[in-house]
């Protein structure tokens, strides 16, 4: 018998690409067949990432002319502004022909995953009989405070009123904590309308597939499947399926600072902001300013232009600091032995890799979903400290105080101790989730079992 079949239709997005190619490990190891589906101008990402393995990558044209998204721009992280993310998500509408005509010639596929920023999606899996699971890059923790808030959010509650659920009592959330247009007493405009149209879709799917671990969020889990569905399956981490490094004739530059440094026997912050949230300038002085006055070694990703950084700044700090402009590979910095701390925006990608690489986390969530999983680092598993705001808001500004104190107690104090000890922890039952007998090991099984046996009715 021909081995399932499994499509993957990630949306054009770093922080949701990255993780579907280890989804597709994970099926592969599984014995399923893999078909990923993606745009041109992505196509040697996904062909680089996936060289050694036996995965099917089919691309269909991404639209064309559409107004203020520059040609060849076929990837978020690329787009001048983050303001032109519903026209860009919207335009993928015009895929839906290209995909179904794909879609028909593969040979019979047991379900598809297809993100949640896809819902379009769904419609073509209903025409072809093939059942269709939402891709979410959230937590159901954060899911589930999300679903539960929505009725107290539409209150008169001030920005940073503490509030708590009746389900969740322990956990003190703000309007702030939720990103908008949903903090908003009367959510509404294109994004709003978007995520409504998402919701609905994903309403409709068979499930949801989450990049996590029951083990660290079970009571968020239980809670979401017991009040809402479809049902969510955790199958994480996704990236503790990563490939092993391939052999390189040379090591990037910022790997061959670290080793010095490791050499040396000192400890790095890792400090990087994933692939969209936009600092001000102002902000960004700020930064330089509390990672000078740390004394900390620091190696920074940023996304802005030298220029910016270039005042002096790195030769200040030639002896311990290091600023990369270039793509990093995230998950080697934070697997190599030097690095014993991450300033992070709690992107959940990034979280998930440095609860795999067992760092503790100095939190700054900035939009999105990012405060809700900071919340969850800090106060919930407790695996990292957050930076301090200049008036003890949300989100409120960050001067270089606020980020100096913290850096030294992440990297030297105890409480940035007590958080690398519970990250080891929590990193050790990560790992051993997606291994044979763990729970998202076996949450696998038991969804392809499922749909395969339904498949066979
Ligand atoms: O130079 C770089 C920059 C990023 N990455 C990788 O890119 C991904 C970034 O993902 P994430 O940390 O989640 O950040 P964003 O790209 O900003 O994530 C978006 O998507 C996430 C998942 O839905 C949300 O949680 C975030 O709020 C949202 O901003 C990670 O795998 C990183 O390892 C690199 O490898 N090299």
């Amino acid at each position: 018998m021909a081995s399932p079949r499994v499509v993957l239709f990630p949306f054009m997005s770093k922080g949701h690409i990255i993780p579907i190619f280890d989804l597709a490990r994970l099926l592969l190891r599984s014995g399923i067949s893999v078909t990923v589906f993606t745009t041109p101008a992505s196509r040697p990402f996904f062909s680089d990432s996936l060289s050694n393995t036996n995965v099917n990558i089919v691309d269909i044209p991404f639209p064309q002319n559409i107004e203020g998204i520059p040609v060849g721009v076929e990837s978020t992280d690329k787009l001048p502004s983050m303001s032109l993310f519903v026209p860009f998500a919207s335009a993928t509408k015009s895929m839906k022909p290209n995909f179904e005509q794909a879609l028909a010639s593969l040979s019979p596929v047991t379900f598809m995953i297809t993100d949640s920023f896809l819902p379009w999606t769904l419609d073509s899996a209903n025409k072809l009989g093939i059942p269709r699971f939402a891709y979410y890059g959230m937590t159901t923790f954060s899911l589930s405070l999300m679903r539960s808030s929505s009725d107290l959010l539409r209150t008169e509650l001030s920005d940073d009123e503490v509030f708590t659920l009746p389900d969740f009592p322990w956990i003190k959330l703000t309007r702030n904590d939720f990103d908008s247009p949903f903090r908003e007493r009367e959510p509404k405009g294109p994004f709003f309308d978007f995520a409504m149209e998402e919701a609905m879709a994903t309403s409709k799917s068979y499930g949801l597939i989450v990049n996590s671990i029951y083990e660290l969020e079970s009571v968020y889990v239980d809670h979401f499947n017991s009040k809402f569905s479809p049902k969510a399956w955790c199958v994480g981490p996704f990236c503790a399926a990563t490939a092993p490094l391939q052999q390189r004739l040379e090591k990037p530059s910022y790997i061959n600072w670290l080793d010095g440094m490791l050499e040396q026997g000192k400890q790095v912050l890792y400090v990087a902001f994933g692939t969209q949230a936009e600092l001000s300038s102002e902000q960004f002085k700020e930064i330089k300013i509390g990672l000078e006055k740390s004394e900390v070694n620091f190696l920074w990703v940023v996304r802005k232009s030298i220029d910016e950084v270039d005042d002096g700044f790195e030769n200040r700090v030639k002896n311990r600091g290091l600023v990369v402009t270039e793509w990093v590979d995230q998950r080697e910095i934070l697997n190599h032995g030097s690095v014993q701390g991450f300033l992070s925006h709690c992107g959940w990608n990034s979280v998930v890799e440095s609860i795999c690489a067992k760092v503790p986390i100095l939190a700054w969530p900035m939009m999105a979903d990012q405060h809700l999983n900071a919340r969850m680092v800090v106060e919930e598993i407790k695996i990292g400290l957050k930076v301090e705001t200049r008036d003890g808001s949300v989100r409120g500004f960050v001067k270089c105080e606020g980020l100096e104190k913290p850096i030294r107690e992440l990297m030297e104090g105890d409480k940035g101790k007590e958080a690398r000890k519970k990250v080891n922890e929590i990193g050790e039952a990560a790992i051993n989730a997606i291994k044979e007998g763990g729970s998202s090991w076996q949450t696998l099984n038991d969804l392809i079992l499922e749909l395969t046996t339904r498949r066979n009715v």
